[in-house]
């Protein structure tokens, strides 16, 4: 039947959007999620003072931290157009978090809070005269020379002038001393351009996958081959006080918030400038009346008080603005729902610009899962269409063209947020190490596991065109909010470019991988991965063969049923199969594994659950797993002694013994394994005993060579533990450890590895560094 045709049958049966119109109860809610009196994000004048006084109580007892706290607290909840004492609060506030930002050596945070004081209250005296020590703190003597003039000129207690002319003179003295070296700096230095070419690319339609993306001509191992701002992006909920709203990265200590709501925050005045939200209307703000100012001095005060709103890109369309005003409902409904939020709002006004017609979902041609969905999800996505709906309406009142057809809108909204599962990404940061010193410093070593953390969810409209699989030959990264793809092998003209949405072969087995995909994205998966055997496959979860020095594997039922299916796809269809499975048992090069395979390869349909693949003995799998049971719960104490801290000889030993347990359970190979070996080298690392550490570090990536390529970043996040703890022993093995290092993380990330992970400059730095070993071998 036709698609379209039983897609609206279905979304109407489901549920009529009249339904809710009728209900007393849901105009309630709706008006309690978009009363600005109730929101909690409120600006609040007397909260701000509040806050600005304990601010002040921690400066003058020196606790700059608390009082950093404070002022920022206050600056969030200060009406933009209020004064206090005969001054703008906020500019008040901005100049007293740079005087505490100062006690504690940030400087260029200190010189922005003046800047932003001043483009508030361009003639507020204490702002220049901060901007001023901030700059000769900084010997940019020039600089500071200026604002001090305007601060003079500005002030009107001669007390205080005084003091400003003291300032001046230290300014005017020290850039006599420097010649040109204390010359004004530019604050603005553009960064350096991307040098990497991008690739040509074609989306064309597959024979299982839909449309997906190709590269036109060869493709060498490393080079980027996409790069996309988003078409609409959002925070997560947990992120909210970490994070820039706008670029996803971290917060600095002079973070800004929203000029007219109280809850997002920005890293940065062209963040928070992007993002939108009510502008605060700085044209009205006039900067005259500084009578007798020299032209010099005029055109530097208009650069400070101006300086980023000449960013300010006005075709732009910003993403908060229509959540601003107090709106309670941004804060309340999920992440993905607001996110629709803002696409609609988007395509809305791009329409409007181009006065093109209000198909919602034909805008941005993605795919959605709307009816693979179960019923219950289905509902809640019409329910939450409907709230956000009424939401923006309130927002838009008759500007917004929904009136008269709100129920094909919001029909059209549901499938959109099926788009919005289907195509968005989750936008991830490295999460960086602590690193107190020196890499080669005891207590610096890196043990702990490499966590990707999700601060975003993101929409790219090319993006969504690359399709899975579970042997990506390209991957994603993000800096800022920005997606670049970079091609980890060489890829043929022609070929097709897949990513991997999550699991990959060597890290989970085939059941799990198709599972999850299924779960989370409604697609069973037709990727090579999933459709020819795999030794990683089989290996996995595997459990060790009964028989003495067999190293044949024991299936259980699971992944038996898993891996005959593909064994029947494939000897039923051999020729769509791009390598043949000898080809892949012939790129192994363990013996024993090799014959693994070849045994199964060969063995057409006689795999049996429970009984070797080698020798057909049996394992009682049952009695295995009450073995293991116990060996796990002796691992959760460990884990929890590293948590804390708090690994004790016993608590380690006993992990030891149920390691040797797990070994002539599991096959040798089993992925468990390889992750009780990490743990037990960061528990070795705890207790100071490195050559341990070390030892297990080493098996733990032996494990997963057999699971992976040897250039794999599972592979390379493993070895930055191992190469740390080798600089900690003096061990010369540490340079080879770093070699292997750099080149999987270019392979990944190509010229960005080390902003994406920092710690990759520790552990070269650490190279040149000639130092004698901490703990001799
Ligand atoms: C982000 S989109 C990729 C582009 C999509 N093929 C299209 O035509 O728009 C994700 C959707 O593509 C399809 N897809 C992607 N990878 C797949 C795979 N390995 N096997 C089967 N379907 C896949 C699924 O329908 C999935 O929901």
């Amino acid at each position: 039947s036709n698609p379209e045709h039983t897609l609206s049958a279905s979304i109407n049966m489901l549920l009529p959007p009249p339904f809710f119109q009728h209900l007393p109860q849901f105009h309630q809610m709706i008006k309690d999620l978009t009363d600005p009196s109730m929101a909690l994000c409120c600006k609040n004048r007397s909260a701000a003072l509040e806050a600005k006084l304990k601010g002040n109580e921690c400066f003058s007892k020196g606790e700059y931290p608390n009082a950093l706290l404070f002022y920022s607290q206050a600056l969030r909840l200060a009406p933009v157009d209020m004064d206090d004492m005969e001054v703008n609060l906020a500019a008040l506030l901005y100049v007293n978090r740079a005087s505490t930002l100062q006690k504690m050596g940030l400087l260029l945070e200190c010189l922005r809070d003046c800047s932003r004081a001043l483009r508030v209250s361009p003639r507020y005296a204490k702002a220049w005269f901060r901007r001023g020590k901030a700059n000769i703190s900084l010997g940019k003597f020039e600089d500071a020379i200026r604002d001090l003039n305007i601060s003079l000129k500005a002030e009107i207690s001669s007390s205080r002038k005084r003091q400003i002319e003291a300032e001046l003179k230290i300014a005017l003295d020290k850039f006599k001393g420097m010649g040109s070296s204390g010359k004004k700096t530019n604050q603005n230095q553009s960064e350096v351009p991307d040098e990497l070419d991008q690739v040509k690319l074609q989306c064309l339609l597959t024979t299982t996958k839909g449309r997906g993306m190709f590269c036109v001509e060869d493709v060498s191992e490393a080079s980027l081959v996409h790069k996309e701002d988003p078409y609409a992006a959002i925070i997560l909920k947990k992120c909210r006080e970490t994070h820039c709203h706008f670029c996803f990265n971290e917060l600095s200590a002079d973070a800004i918030s929203c000029a007219s709501c109280s809850i997002p925050l920005y890293c940065s005045d062209q963040c928070q400038i992007q993002a939108g939200g009510q502008k605060f209307d700085r044209s009205s703000k006039s900067f005259s009346g500084l009578e007798g100012l020299a032209d010099d001095l005029k055109n530097y005060m208009s650069d400070v008080v101006l300086t980023g709103t000449s960013t300010l890109d006005t075709g732009l369309i910003a993403e908060h603005r229509h959540e601003c005003q107090g709106f309670h409902w941004p804060l309340i409904l999920p992440s993905e729902v607001v996110l629709a939020g803002r696409i609609l709002v988007k395509v809305i006004e791009q329409k409007r610009r181009t006065s093109a017609d209000t198909n919602l979902i034909g805008f941005l041609d993605l795919s959605h899962n709307y009816l693979q969905l179960p019923p219950e999800n289905k509902l809640e996505m019409h329910i939450y269409s409907i709230i956000l709906l009424h939401c923006l309406q309130h927002f838009y009142r008759t500007e917004l063209p929904i009136s008269g057809i709100m129920p094909s809108f919001s029909l059209q909204l549901v499938i959109l947020l099926s788009q919005i599962q289907v195509n968005s990404m989750a936008v991830v940061r490295m999460q960086a190490p602590e690193v107190k010193g020196p890499v080669y410093e005891p207590g610096n070593a890196l043990t702990s596991r490499l966590e990707q953390v999700k601060v975003g969810q993101a929409v790219y409209v090319a993006g969504s065109f690359f399709n899975h699989s579970c042997q990506p030959n390209i991957q994603a990264y993000f800096l800022s909010r920005t997606l670049y793809v970079q091609a980890t092998e060489y890829i043929l003209a022609g070929s097709e470019l897949e990513l991997s949405y999550g699991p990959q072969v060597g890290q989970w087995d085939c059941k799990d991988r198709q599972q999850l995909l299924e779960d989370r994205y409604s697609f069973t998966c037709q990727c090579t991965g999933c459709s020819e055997l795999h030794v990683p496959d089989l290996v996995i979860n595997a459990y060790r063969c009964t028989k003495l020095n067999c190293l044949g594997v024991i299936l259980d039922h699971t992944v038996t049923r898993c891996e005959k299916r593909k064994l029947k796809l494939l000897l039923d269809a051999p020729t769509v199969y791009s390598s043949s499975p000898h080809k892949q048992v012939e790129k192994l090069k363990d013996a024993n594994i090799s014959e693994v395979a070849r045994h199964v390869f060969e063995s057409d349909y006689k795999l049996k659950p429970q009984h070797c693949l080698v020798c057909d003995s049996y394992r009682d799998l049952q009695a295995s797993c009450a073995a293991i049971s116990q060996a796990e719960s002796c691992y959760k104490r460990l884990q929890d002694a590293i948590a804390s801290n708090e690994v004790s000889t016993n608590i380690l030993l006993d992990a030891v013994r149920c390691t040797d347990l797990l070994r002539t359970t599991f096959h040798p190979y089993n992925k468990r394994i390889a992750e009780v070996e990490d743990n037990l080298a960061q528990a070795f690392c705890l207790v100071g005993e490195l050559q341990a550490a070390i030892d297990h570090c080493k098996a733990s990536i032996q494990i997963l060579e057999k699971l992976y390529d040897a250039n794999h970043i599972a592979i390379g996040n493993e070895l930055i533990k191992l190469a740390s703890l080798e600089i900690l022993v003096g061990d010369s093995a540490a340079s080879s450890s770093i070699s292997r290092i750099t080149a999987i993380f270019s392979r990944y990330y190509g010229s960005h590895a080390d902003d994406i992970y920092p710690y990759l400059r520790h552990l070269k730095g650490s190279r040149d560094v000639d130092k004698s070993p901490i703990v001799s071998r």
